[in-house]
């Protein structure tokens, strides 16, 4: 505190050489002068304080009389206003988990406890590619062609995941364009979208089998989203390096699944951060099933319940848009008041962002492929 520093009881001399307008000792002076019993110093705020000090007086507390003695206008307690060192932390002491990651509050607590450099381990580098001849990039869905909602949506949902987008590019559905993407990719993972099924124009897998990559997950049990697949892509002829691959169903919402599923995990997994504590929240009413798989489906939180929400049929957003996250439905389906994880998304607060909206009501309807 700005005041005086002083030694024993009061009143003190304030020491020769100073006045009540000196600024006697200031922050960033090493070692003063100790006091005397009965002395008295001006200090100022984060100044270290003379050896031998038993308080200091706020300057608002104490007062100077024509003498040179310096008066308190309070009782003085031993001790007062006086920053212990060590206060935050000892030498030695763990200030952060590992894992955490480096926030500008992260950065001042490092600066503060005296680092000049960090470990810490990159944002993953990741590449988007589009596929899909009937992808348009503006205007209105027309004559059979219909806007890419990924390419938009991707890139900022990646950097929300803890990655470093380094490219987005559209291929159409083009084997030899994708081939050369993935030989000469040289970000940590590659996304692509469309193209995992077997229709005469999904390139995906008959690219990986080129390439000789290895196939880690091909195919989940999950509705909207069966056809996500990662990879380990062959290293790149530079040498070493690791690189996988997402592939995400073209469907909108099923992209949205492999997202929160394969490419979440991977991203925290390479940036270094420990997983996410799985939470729950009990359904509103019962959530039909499909038969074998695993559903997700979008829920607002609505007070302490997860509401599922309309549209959430494969090749729809218009659900998700309006989500606090995505609820896991077990095959066969829930049932009302049931505890269901959820999974969350990264923009989402707790308790729930969207629950106010009036976003489309609660599930009639199930809509599956
Ligand atoms: N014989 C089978 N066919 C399909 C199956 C199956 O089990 N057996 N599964 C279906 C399911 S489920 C999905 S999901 C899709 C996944 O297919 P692909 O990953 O090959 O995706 P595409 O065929 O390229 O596209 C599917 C659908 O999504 C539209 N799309 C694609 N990209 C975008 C984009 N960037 N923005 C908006 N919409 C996009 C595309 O036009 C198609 O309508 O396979 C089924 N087939
Ligand atoms: O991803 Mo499909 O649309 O699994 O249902």
């Amino acid at each position: 505190m700005d005041g005086w520093a002083v030694a024993g009881p009061g009143p003190w001399n304030l020491l020769s050489g100073t006045d009540d307008r000196s600024p006697g000792i200031l922050a960033g002076q090493d070692s003063p002068e100790p006091l005397g019993d009965g002395e008295a110093v001006p200090i100022a705020t984060g100044a270290r304080i003379p050896r031998d000090t038993t308080a200091v007086i706020r300057s608002e507390h104490g007062r100077v009389d024509d003498k040179g003695h310096l008066h308190a206008r309070r009782e003085v307690v031993p001790g007062q206003d006086i920053r212990p060192r060590g206060q935050e932390c000892r030498v030695g002491e763990q200030l952060l988990p590992p894992g955490a990651p480096v926030t500008p509050a992260v950065l001042g607590l490092a600066a503060a406890a005296g680092y000049d450099a960090l470990y810490v381990t990159d944002r993953p580098r990741v590449e988007v590619l589009v596929l899909g001849d009937e992808l348009l990039t503006s205007g209105l869905p027309q004559e059979g062609r219909i806007r890419d909602a990924l390419g938009p949506m991707l890139p900022p949902w990646l950097r929300a995941l803890g990655a470093e987008v380094t490219a987005v590019r559209r291929l159409g559905d083009d084997a030899e364009a994708l081939h050369e993407a993935l030989a000469t990719a040289t970000a940590d993972v590659v996304v692509t979208t469309g193209g995992t099924a077997s229709g005469p124009v999904d390139h995906v897998h008959p690219t990986l089998r080129r390439l000789d990559a290895e196939l880690l997950v091909d195919g989940v049990a999950v509705r909207p989203g069966h056809p996500m697949l990662l990879a380990r892509l062959p290293a790149t002829a530079d040498g070493g390096r690791t690189r996988h691959l997402v592939g995400l169903p073209g469907n909108p919402l099923a992209a949205v699944s492999g997202l929160l599923t394969l490419a979440e995990p991977l991203l925290r997994g390479l940036g270094g951060r420990p997983a996410a504590e799985p939470y729950t929240a009990p359904v509103k009413d019962d959530v039909p099933g499909h038969p074998q798989d695993t559903r997700l489906v979008p829920v607002a939180l609505r007070g302490e319940y997860a509401v599922p929400l309309h549209y959430n049929g494969p090749a729809m957003l218009r659900s998700i848009a309006v989500a606090d996250g995505l609820a896991v439905i077990p095959p066969q389906g829930a049932s009302r008041r049931q505890e269901l994880e959820l999974l969350d998304l990264p923009w989402t607060e707790p308790g729930g962002m969207h629950g106010e909206l009036s976003a489309p009501g609660a599930d009639g309807e199930v809509c599956f492929t």
